[in-house]
């Protein structure tokens, strides 16, 4: 008898020591259906009266003053209803439930809420979403989905890189045909360069031109060499790129022109320019001068080119990807003009809040609070723009930078020429000599 309880009681500890171990780490799915699911699920109908009690969204449906006799009386009505609000669902990453808005309510409660969810609920997130006028959407998650995010996938599309994971699961896909131009932010070490590398091994094997602009000696960009049709390595050759870019891009309006249509997309294929994708690593490079006239003549310089590029770009086939540690002012009147023009927004963890302030504050507020909220160890974790105007967190997929190189070598003979630049850097090299 004594050997089997032994071995029994041996069983059971390896059970909850091994698999429960494993669980705790990997929390599979089915763990979360089974046993996180059901009291989740207890927690948010079990506490929806209270929190919304305390939280001012319950409405008592008696008025708020009352006569009694010649007496008007006025005061906090008894027994208020909590708005109507669905059997939670069951998803992958946690639940979700639709709530009813009394009459006079707007989402924006809710939103002020979201904190109160989280912590009545136990989960690590709840977003507020308003799919239909009077309904509001409560997606909580159970945890965080980009601690380890799954491998999405996304149809091929020229022009479009599927860049990682969103924290509803769904993938994150930069459509440059939808969003022509980005900005791309983030401290040092929170993934700028990653999310720039997966965005060429995904762009290296379709039909475009990549540029690459990276005044830090080209240490970052210089390695996709093999797959870039011109590569700028200081502010003298970016200004030569940039303004090269420019001319090529008066022909394509010529051709347009000639052609009597608004875009090079409605052109025949066989006129159809390349694409042309401008990376620029760190823009601070391209606007900051040494107090130098030579040096200030060269940052106004970028700064129209850039911002002729951004304006005139989207229909001509000429997109821009532009990153940078900060985004201010300070870098000189040109910034903010650029950044009205780059549509897409990309923020990762920032230093200082102005930076978030810049990069989503004009787009939306709650975006900045979130973007604010990762931390150093969430390398590669973003906030980004959709091109619905939405916006989420999202995760890069992290691409070895041997991998990426190897793509890039790999596509190397689909390299497109764009004479017009290489002739503006030979020129350029002749001069130096
Ligand atoms: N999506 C990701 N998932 C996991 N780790 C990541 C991810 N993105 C980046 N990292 C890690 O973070 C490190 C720093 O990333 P990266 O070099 O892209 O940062 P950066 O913002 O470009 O920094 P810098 O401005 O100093 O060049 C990488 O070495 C990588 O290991």
């Amino acid at each position: 008898m004594g050997p089997i309880v032994l071995a029994f009681a041996l069983a059971v500890l390896a059970w909850m020591f091994v698999v429960g171990d494993l669980v705790r780490r990997h929390r599979p799915v089915w763990h979360w259906y089974l046993i996180g699911y059901p009291v989740a699920a207890w927690r948010v109908v079990f506490t929806w009266r209270r929190v919304a009690v305390l939280n001012d969204l319950a409405v008592s449906r008696l008025p708020a003053r009352t006569l009694v006799g010649h007496l008007l009386v006025k005061g906090d009505p008894v027994r208020p209803v909590a708005p109507r609000c669905s059997f939670p669902r069951a998803t992958p990453m946690g639940l979700t439930l639709v709530v009813r808005l009394h009459a006079g309510q707007t989402p924006a409660t809710y939103l002020k809420a979201a904190d109160a969810f989280v912590h009545a609920w136990k989960v690590h997130a709840v977003r507020v979403t308003s799919p239909e006028r009077g309904l509001v959407l409560l997606t909580a998650m159970a945890s965080d989905p980009l601690e380890r995010p799954g491998l999405a996938t996304a149809p091929a599309e020229l022009l479009s890189a599927l860049i990682g994971a969103l924290e509803t699961g769904g993938a994150w896909v930069m459509n440059l045909r939808l969003v022509p131009h980005w900005l791309i932010v983030g401290a040092t070490r929170s993934g700028k360069s990653t999310l720039l590398a997966r965005l060429i091994t995904q762009l290296a094997t379709q039909r475009v031109a990549l540029v690459g602009v990276d005044c830090k000696g080209g240490m970052e960009l210089g390695l996709f060499t093999a797959r870039l049709s011109a590569l700028a390595t200081c502010r003298r050759e970016a200004v030569a790129v940039l303004a090269a870019l420019v001319v090529d891009m008066q022909d394509r309006m010529s051709a347009c022109r000639s052609a009597g249509v608004r875009s090079i997309w409605e052109l025949p294929d066989k006129l159809r320019p390349v694409p042309v994708v401008v990376l620029v690593d760190e823009i601070a490079e391209l606007y900051l001068s040494d107090g130098t006239r030579e040096s200030k003549a060269e940052a106004e310089q970028c700064s129209t080119l850039l911002l002729r590029l951004a304006q005139l770009g989207a229909a001509l086939g000429i997109h821009l990807v532009v990153a940078g540690q900060r985004v201010g002012s300070d870098l000189g009147p040109g910034v903010t003009a650029l950044r009205a023009q780059l549509g897409g927004r990309i923020c990762h963890r920032v230093n200082d809040p102005g930076t978030a302030e810049m990069t989503l504050g004009d787009l939306n507020k709650d975006a900045v609070a979130v973007a604010q909220a990762i931390t150093a160890a969430e390398r590669g974790v973003a906030v980004c723009t959709g091109p619905d105007g939405g916006w989420s967190r999202a995760r890069s997929h992290l691409t070895p930078t041997d991998e990426a190189v190897a793509t890039a070598r790999k596509y190397s003979a689909m390299t497109p020429e764009l004479p017009l630049v290489t002739r503006a850097l030979v020129a350029l090299e002749g001069e130096n000599k």
